[in-house]
C-alpha cells in the first residue's frame, strides 16, 4: 500500500471545530509522502480535534480535507480506512482480546466481512509486535498490559494496517526513553517508504529531532506552520507554551530546555 501519489492528504481552508472558540487562521496544508509533520500546542489547543478531523472521524466547522485531491466525505469509510491509519491518544474500550487478536484489527479495513484473517495477515501482525518488542505478549489480554506496552500495541495494529497515511496522537505517551526513539524511528522509515506522518506531540525535542515540518497551533484558534527549521525559532515556541525556553545545540540538532 505504500508508494502514494503526491499531494497526499490536504487540509484545504481547515478550521477545526473546537467548541466555543473563534474560527481562528483556516490551515492549508499538505502531508506529501516522506514527510513527516508534527502537531506542537498547550493543552487544549486543539491538536486531537486536530488529528480527528484530518482522519475524518469529525467534521469540520470550515474548508474540507482531502485525500489524493478528494475530500473525504466523499470516500467510502471503508476506503479511507484503508488509506488513513490513526494511533490514538488513549484507549480503554476493554473489551476482551489479546495483543494479537488486537493487533489484528488492522487488517480489518482489507478482509470482506465473513473472512476470516488468514495467515498472511497473522504474519503481518506478528511481524509488527515483534517490531515493537511485543512478540513475548502476543497471547496476553490486552488489560493486563502497563500504558507503555498498550502503546505499543497502539503502533503496532497501525503497522500491521500499513496505511499509506500515519495519523499518530501523542505516539510516545508513556512510552521509556528507548521506545519513544524506536516510535520515531518507526515512523521516520514509515516516511522514509513514501508514506505520509503527522503526529501530536508535547515533547519539543523529539519534534525538533524527527520532525520535517510543524505546526503551530494556538489556544486562540491561531496557527502557523512550514518547515521544521524555520518554526523552531525561540519566540515562536515561548509563546506558544506561555514558557521562557533557552534554546542549546546537539548533534547539530536544536534542543530547548525550559528556563525555571
Ligand atoms: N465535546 C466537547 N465539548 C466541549 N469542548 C470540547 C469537546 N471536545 C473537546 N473540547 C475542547 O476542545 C479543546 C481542544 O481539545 P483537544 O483534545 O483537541 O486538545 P489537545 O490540544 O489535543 O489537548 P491535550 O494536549 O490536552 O491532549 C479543549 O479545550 C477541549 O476541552
Amino acid at each position: 500500500m505504500s508508494g502514494l501519489a503526491a499531494p497526499g492528504l490536504e487540509a484545504k481552508g481547515l478550521v477545526i471545530d473546537v467548541p466555543g472558540r473563534p474560527d481562528g487562521r483556516a490551515i492549508d496544508l499538505a502531508i506529501a509522502p516522506g514527510q513527516r509533520w508534527g502537531v506542537l500546542g498547550p493543552n487544549g489547543a486543539g491538536k486531537t480535534t486536530l488529528l480527528h478531523t484530518l482522519a475524518g472521524l469529525r467534521p469540520p466547522r470550515v474548508g474540507e480535507v482531502r485525500l489524493d485531491g478528494r475530500a473525504l466525505a466523499r470516500w467510502r469509510r471503508r476506503a479511507l480506512a484503508r488509506r488513513l491509519g490513526v494511533v490514538f491518544q488513549e484507549r480503554h474500550d476493554d473489551f476482551p482480546a489479546t495483543v494479537r487478536e488486537t493487533a489484528l484489527i488492522g487488517r480489518h479495513p482489507f478482509l470482506s466481512p465473513w473472512r476470516q484473517e488468514g495467515p498472511e495477515d497473522l504474519a503481518r501482525a506478528d511481524a509488527a509486535l515483534a517490531r515493537l518488542d511485543l512478540g513475548h505478549l502476543a497471547e496476553r489480554e490486552l488489560s493486563t498490559l502497563s500504558g507503555g506496552e498498550r502503546q505499543r500495541v497502539s503502533l503496532a495494529t497501525v503497522l500491521t494496517q500499513a496505511p499509506d497515511i500515519w495519523l499518530a496522537d501523542e505516539p510516545t505517551n508513556h512510552l521509556d526513553l528507548h521506545h519513544q526513539v524506536a516510535a520515531m524511528a518507526l515512523l521516520a522509515e514509515q516516511a522514509d517508504q513514501s508514506r505520509g506522518v503527522i503526529m501530536c506531540l508535547h515533547d519539543l525535542n523529539l519534534a525538533a529531532r524527527w520532525c520535517s515540518h510543524l505546526l503551530l497551533l494556538y489556544p486562540d484558534g491561531q496557527a502557523c506552520w512550514g518547515p521544521a527549521e524555520a518554526m523552531l525559532t525561540l519566540a515562536a515556541l515561548e509563546r506558544l507554551y506561555d514558557q521562557p525556553l533557552t534554546r542549546v545545540e546537539v548533534d547539530g540538532a536544536p534542543v530547548f530546555v525550559p528556563v525555571r
